[in-house]
């Protein structure tokens, strides 16, 4: 994003002329920092053969997932839903990586039925996957790596005491049941959680990754997940993916040697792609200046997004009405019934009621994990792409919340 010539702009569209012509709260995403995040990842794993499956949850929108697909992405789902909508925004089936946690088997099934690359994460699912397909269907297994790696508790997914995965310490089960059933282990994850704090966290999972693997010899992939850090705040540490990618080339071309053969490398990005790409763009409804702080009202909360307050996420928040107004501290709140900050003592360029704020960093896990909460509609989304924009999903009406709820006598 810039400030060019007193305004905000996305490939030179001006981020106030968009929540004028669609209205606010509005999801507005850039499609060159969405693509130029893409090759970033993908040059810097340039030294093998990288395959980069978008993570869909982070943003699931039809032109997102059809942008990725043509930047040549793959995509990790995490429901039949998901998968769906993968197949639907054009992805090849072998594309498709299918990375449940706790489902009911029949999903496993069904996803099987798709055609798409199945990641087990349980002992006893290993063990059904073996009875119902033997050596018939290949599949990934998910290891946890016993790794604390993540931004906050709520988002770490490798440590002992998490759901995710099958414990490390339980791999020798892994291998039981593989020879038991014959069955065709063709890759093997890890994902130890989301905003690493270092690097550190890939190095240690690759390790634990290659130990594991040796053991299976018709693997064709290894899958190191997520946790690419981007910056939220000044500040703010951030992956060094160049540095990565060559840390990691070394090291997983060392396994590859070793192992007798080249794999391929994935990853599962979400946020590492889409976070930085998008704005929410709501409204300033009213300042309300109190004993404690100043508050902005916005046309929106935490049925918007909730990052804020879930993991106590960070959001720069701007005025983009007045991008040159001198700074004022304030605490910026929705609408909600109840406390939904978006950010507190913040210095935010001075704001009256109407003006357009923005928050920052706001494509992975804002639209999507955004809800109905006190009825109110879910924001409309704009892609700008090549230098235009586009509508890529309405804002909800009437209809929307009722389309579901059925009309009865009483
Ligand atoms: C299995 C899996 N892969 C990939 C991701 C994407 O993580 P991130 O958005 O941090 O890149 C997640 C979410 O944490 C995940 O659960
Ligand atoms: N939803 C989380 C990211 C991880 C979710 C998936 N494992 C966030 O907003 O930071």
């Amino acid at each position: 994003m810039q400030v060019t010539n007193r305004t905000y702009e996305f490939q030179g569209v001006s981020l106030t002329e968009l929540a004028t012509e669609y209205g606010t709260p509005l999801y507005v995403y850039n499609s060159e920092k969405i693509l130029s995040q893409y090759k970033r990842l993908h040059d810097a794993f340039s030294g093998v053969n990288v395959r980069i499956k978008y993570a869909a949850k982070a943003l699931t929108n039809q032109a997102i997932l059809k942008l990725l697909k043509g930047a040549g992405a793959g995509v990790d789902v995490v429901s039949i839903q998901e998968l769906q909508l993968a197949l639907k925004a054009g992805f090849d089936k072998k594309d498709i990586m299918f990375t449940p946690n706790c489902v009911d088997f029949s999903e496993i099934e069904e996803a099987v039925g798709y055609g798409v690359q199945i990641n087990i994460d349980n002992i006893p699912f290993l063990k059904q996957f073996g009875q119902v397909y033997g050596s018939s269907v290949p599949c990934c297994v998910r290891i946890n790596p016993h790794i604390d790696a993540g931004g906050n508790v709520k988002i770490m997914t490798g440590h002992k005491g998490s759901k995710f995965g099958i414990s490390i310490e339980q791999v020798n089960e892994i291998y039981e049941v593989v020879d038991e059933y014959e069955i065709l282990v063709n890759g093997v994850h890890v994902h130890s959680g989301s905003d690493f704090k270092s690097a550190d966290a890939f190095v240690r999972a690759a390790e634990v990754v290659y130990s594991v693997a040796m053991q299976f010899d018709k693997l064709t992939f290894l899958d190191f997940g997520s946790g690419f850090k981007v910056s939220y705040k000044e500040g703010d540490y951030v992956t060094d993916i160049e540095e990565l990618g060559k840390k990691m080339t070394d090291s997983f071309n060392a396994f590859c040697l070793n192992y007798g053969k080249k794999l391929d490398i994935w990853f599962e990005p979400g946020k590492f792609l889409v976070s930085e790409s998008g704005m929410l763009l709501v409204t300033c409804t009213v300042i309300k200046e109190t004993p404690a702080c100043n508050f902005i009202g916005v046309n929106s909360g935490l049925n918007h997004l909730i990052r804020p307050m879930m993991y106590g996420s960070h959001h720069d928040i701007v005025n983009v009405s007045n991008p040159d107004g001198d700074k004022k501290m304030y605490t910026v709140v929705g609408y909600i019934c109840e406390t939904d900050t978006f950010g507190s003592d913040l210095f935010i360029e001075e704001t009256k009621a109407g003006d357009i704020i923005g928050l920052k960093n706001a494509g992975a896990y804002g639209f999507s994990m955004s809800s109905n909460y006190n009825s109110r509609f879910r924001p409309a989304e704009v892609l700008v792409h090549k230098g235009k924009h586009q509508l890529i999903r309405k804002r909800e009406t009437m209809e929307d919340l009722l389309k579901n709820q059925i009309d009865v006598e009483l």
